[in-house]
């Protein structure tokens, strides 16, 4: 039989805190834990600067629930997490929370770190796509960007962070369950090239409605972490629409270098996509630019274009706001229909007009992304 949280929990008790003292469980190191599948998914929270000491005192509790009865396999992973008013975590003045200096190696000696989230090694940047609300196209436009940035000749990697509904399986056609390394970094899935993770290849349809807070959290952790990436230019992650606390949180968390906002036309859609904005800035990672989804309508029997929605609006505002335009997507049948059908038009149909517009979006992308990285190279200071 698999053992429920508490005997988890208990067994965890077992494993002590750093410098020996009580246990992990009772110090308030562990996270929730959840278990599917008969595998058990947890972190442990320690000081950024302990990671890489601490890891075998991660290890331990992951020996410690692998040999409960029942337990197939888990997934411990440690996670630095900002504590709010923590003084060590909080940016220096001037200094981006987003920069992406390593927080226990580039430190001057003496010094606490000045951010807790970590690089994530081997990985170049991570993008978030995000949108202020459900429904205008955030997934489509993250599956078929990325993918378009492959096109553009970079290593890229997808992850999936709609733990709530994930699309990634749908939207690449992938099935079927990851494999795991010594029962704990799991392979990517891939389709055309591009390396993908979602919660909806971790757990059964349905299952992912039921999580809440914490555990989601983790669970975005690990997939972010424990995942063998490889080397990539990017990763993309495709965020849960919206601006509540879940996604703020998310946004603080994952180390990234900037978000790309994805907005249909209308009015009401472009006060949303404001919300997202607001939020980005902030947890000071910066807006790399706006997307117009579904921005006109191109007839799929003659091939003619209407602007029926009011097309314009997202890159007045993003004019008024001073952030990048990056591009117009057209709304057409056939992109409803290869999203569905597992072939992005990126690369079912490279020639199509959508196809060279995600293109120049993703080339744009790239180019805020490499002078927002420019920006944040060190910088001299004198105290
Ligand atoms: N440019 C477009 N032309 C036609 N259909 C589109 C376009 N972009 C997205 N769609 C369709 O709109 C629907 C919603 O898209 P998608 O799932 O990408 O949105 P989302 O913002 O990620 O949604 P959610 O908030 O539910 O995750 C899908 O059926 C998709 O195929």
């Amino acid at each position: 039989m698999v053992p429920d949280k508490n005997s988890v929990l208990d067994a965890l008790k077992t494993v002590r805190g750093p410098d020996l003292e009580g246990n992990i469980v009772d110090l308030g190191m562990v996270s929730d834990v959840f278990i599917s599948d008969a595998k058990v998914y947890f972190s442990i929270n320690v000081p950024a600067e302990r990671a890489k000491e601490l890891e075998p005192l991660r290890a331990a509790a992951e020996r410690v629930v692998k040999a409960l009865p029942g337990v197939k396999g888990a997934l411990v992973s440690l996670t630095a997490e900002r504590k709010a008013g923590a003084a060590s975590a909080a940016p220096a003045p001037g200094k981006p929370a987003h920069s992406h200096s390593h927080a226990h190696s580039h430190a001057p000696a003496g010094q606490p770190p000045k951010q807790a989230k970590a690089d994530i090694p081997g990985i170049g940047a991570i993008i978030a796509v995000a949108s202020g609300k459900g429904g205008v196209g955030k997934s489509t436009t993250a599956v078929n960007l990325a993918l378009a940035l492959m096109a553009n000749g970079l290593k890229v990697g997808i992850l999936d962070a709609d733990v709530y509904g994930p699309s990634m399986p749908r939207l690449l056609g992938i099935s079927g369950r990851p494999e795991q390394i010594d029962g704990r970094i799991i392979v990517p899935m891939e389709n055309y090239g591009l390396k993908a993770m979602s919660m909806g290849f971790l757990v059964d349809e349905g299952t992912a409605m039921i999580w809440r807070g914490p555990m989601v959290q983790s669970a975005l952790m690990q997939m972010l972490r424990e995942v063998a990436w490889g080397q990539l230019d990017v990763l993309v992650v495709d965020m849960p629409p919206g601006t509540g606390d879940a996604q703020l949180t998310m946004a603080q968390q994952v180390p990234l270098t900037g978000a790309v906002i994805v907005s249909t036309p209308q009015d009401l859609a472009l006060i949303d996509a404001r919300k997202g904005i607001n939020m980005f800035n902030k947890v000071e990672v910066p807006v790399l630019g706006i997307v117009e989804n579904m921005s006109y309508f191109i007839a799929p029997d003659t091939g003619n274009r209407y602007d029926i929605f009011g097309h314009g609006g997202a890159k007045a505002e993003a004019e008024a706001i001073g952030v990048p335009f990056l591009g117009e997507v057209p709304l057409t049948i056939s992109i409803r229909e290869k999203s569905d059908a597992g072939t992005p038009i990126v690369v079912s149909e490279p020639e199509h007009v959508q196809s060279h517009v995600y293109r120049d979006i993703a080339t744009k992308v790239w180019q805020e992304v490499q002078r927002h990285s420019a920006r944040k190279a060190p910088k001299i200071t004198f105290e």
